[in-house]
């Protein structure tokens, strides 16, 4: 696992009970369809977005492991309300337990993501608050291989689940986002619902070397934020997903607290800039707790860019 003093001791439980969770969810998504129906429907939680029965599963398995690791407060994608764990703990947790639930059925990465954050007095309070509050961040993929990415404020680390043992174990160095990338990733069927900086800043990459750019682009939708973030952490680029003018999307689709907030942490821990548009993401305080927001993240140039297309006269 870790290297010895990379985490934190107080976060030791919280990083085990996790990573035990996402190990054994590795297991169940890799027997797919002999584990059970695990992409099918079975509601809709708090936000109106249709449940699958991975999504219930992650969740009740996330939950369940953290009894006695320190984490107070649980708030989670599939939970209209924060739930309490340990009465005297210090922690706050907030998790997206299966990001990219489309993807299930269809044999796609997809993952978990996690934020921590010291336990406030009070429930809902100890999530409303900055991006900057955070004291780690990380997500699980289960792709190919399944991994965690993680931050404990100071650099972003990489482990790799060995399938043969079960066990997340360190590789490579510190993650550095790569200067430069000719990548974006953004779902581009809005593109007549988008706000005009958005809609310049894509229209100049599409119009290649014959644009003002003068250099062609490349582009990525995989539709799990955690694999865009995981391509964009490893080779670069940029990941938008703006707000729009379809009713609901008026702040985006991805929420503050368990998606956006971490992805940015990691983001900037690893060079990387993450905005809402206009403003820095981290220093933005979601007014509760399912709140959306705007995400756009990746090398600095590219989200720069997008900032300033902002800032231009219509
Ligand atoms: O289907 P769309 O609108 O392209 O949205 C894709 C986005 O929705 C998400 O799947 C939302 O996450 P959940 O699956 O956790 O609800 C992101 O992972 C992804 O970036
Ligand atoms: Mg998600
Ligand atoms: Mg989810």
């Amino acid at each position: 696992m870790a290297p010895a003093g990379m985490i934190p001791a107080h976060l030791e439980a919280p990083m085990q009970a996790l990573s035990r969770v996402a190990s054994d969810l590795a297991q169940t998504i890799a027997r797919g369809p002999l584990e059970g129906a695990l992409g099918v429907e079975v509601g809709s939680n708090s936000d109106g977005d249709n449940q699958k029965a991975l999504d219930v599963m992650a969740d009740e398995a996330f939950a369940a492991a953290l009894p006695g690791t320190g984490v107070r407060w649980y708030a989670s994608e599939e939970q209209e309300t924060v739930q309490e764990i340990d009465t005297d703990g210090a922690l706050a947790l907030a998790i997206d337990p299966l990001d990219g639930s489309s993807n299930i059925d269809v044999n796609v990465t997809i993952g978990t993501i996690f934020s921590i954050l010291p336990a406030l007095e009070g429930a809902d309070e100890s999530f409303l608050r900055s991006g900057r509050d955070q004291i780690a961040a990380g997500y699980f993929i289960y792709g190919p291989m399944t991994a965690l990415v993680v931050t404990f404020g100071d650099g972003v680390f990489s482990f790799v689940r060995d399938p043969q043992t079960g066990r997340f174990v360190q590789v490579g160095d510190r993650m550095k986002i790569p200067a430069t990338s000719s990548e974006f990733a953004i779902n581009a069927s809005n593109y007549h619902q988008w706000s005009k900086p958005v809609r310049a800043y894509i229209d100049d990459c599409l119009l290649g070397l014959e644009g003002p750019r003068a250099k062609n682009f490349n582009m990525r939708w995989v539709a799990s934020l955690v694999a865009e973030a995981h391509r964009i952490l490893t080779r670069g680029g940029i990941f938008l997903y703006p707000s729009d003018s379809r009713p609901g999307y008026e702040q985006g689709r991805l929420r503050m607290v368990y998606e956006c907030a971490p992805i940015a942490m990691l983001v900037e821990q690893a060079g990387g800039r993450a905005t809402t548009g206009p403003k820095p993401l981290l220093d933005q305080r979601p007014d509760q707790l399912h709140a959306r927001t705007p995400l756009i993240f990746g090398t600095p140039e590219k989200v720069d860019r997008v900032t300033a297309y902002h800032e231009r006269a219509e």
